[in-house]
């Protein structure tokens, strides 16, 4: 397996300074970055808005376990505490495994528990896709149509029209 979309969101700390740092730990496997947005919480309301980006990686040699352990590294690099009252509580980093393709582009799916691809609840999560489609117009969430409907749909109309860029934030320098 070689290309993964992960989505990178942080509202503790200093939040750009998070994402940076994950970007910097994904190193040369980072292909593409997403503009930042500030996005309101998603999944539980009492807490502070993120700071979202989307960056695809590719490496030939990684699995899609290897991604999910390396989002799990960058978290943990970054201090993440979990809560477990708080499923979607705030956090200072957040990677999430969206999407894998194997070299020759098919979805890699996965009903594990410990990795679900697609991520399971990417199709109802704005500040995953608006990224996303900024760097992949075509883009397709693998069961669930193309990223552009889903950006239409009422589900995600709430949170895409609260969600703003940020081009002060942004980390495509690092690219
Ligand atoms: N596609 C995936 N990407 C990241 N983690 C996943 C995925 N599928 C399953 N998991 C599992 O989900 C567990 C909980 O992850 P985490 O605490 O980051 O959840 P969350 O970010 O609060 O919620 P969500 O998964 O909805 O973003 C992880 O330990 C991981 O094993
Ligand atoms: N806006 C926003 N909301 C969230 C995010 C995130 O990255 N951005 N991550 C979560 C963890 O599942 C829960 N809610």
């Amino acid at each position: 397996m070689t290309r993964a979309v992960l989505s990178l969101g942080s509202n503790l700390g200093d939040r750009r300074a998070h994402l940076r740092s994950a970007v910097a730990l994904l190193g040369d496997s980072v292909t593409a970055i997403s503009g930042v947005y500030e996005t309101p919480p998603w999944g539980d309301a009492a807490q502070p808005p993120y700071l979202n980006v989307v960056v695809i990686v590719d490496d030939a040699s990684a699995t899609a376990r290897d991604w999910l352990e390396r989002a799990r590294a960058c978290e943990s690099a970054e201090g993440r505490v979990r809560d477990p009252e708080r499923r979607f509580g705030p956090r200072t980093l957040d990677v999430d495994v969206i999407d894998v393709r194997s070299a020759d582009g098919t979805p890699v799916t996965s009903d594990d528990e410990e990795l679900t691809l697609p991520h399971p609840r990417a199709h109802l999560r704005a500040f995953v896709l608006r990224p996303w489609l900024d760097l992949e117009p075509d883009a397709v969430l693998p069961g669930h149509g193309s990223v552009a409907a889903l950006l239409d749909a009422p589900e995600t109309a709430a949170d895409l029209a609260a969600m703003s860029p940020r081009p002060d934030q942004s980390l495509e320098s690092m690219e």
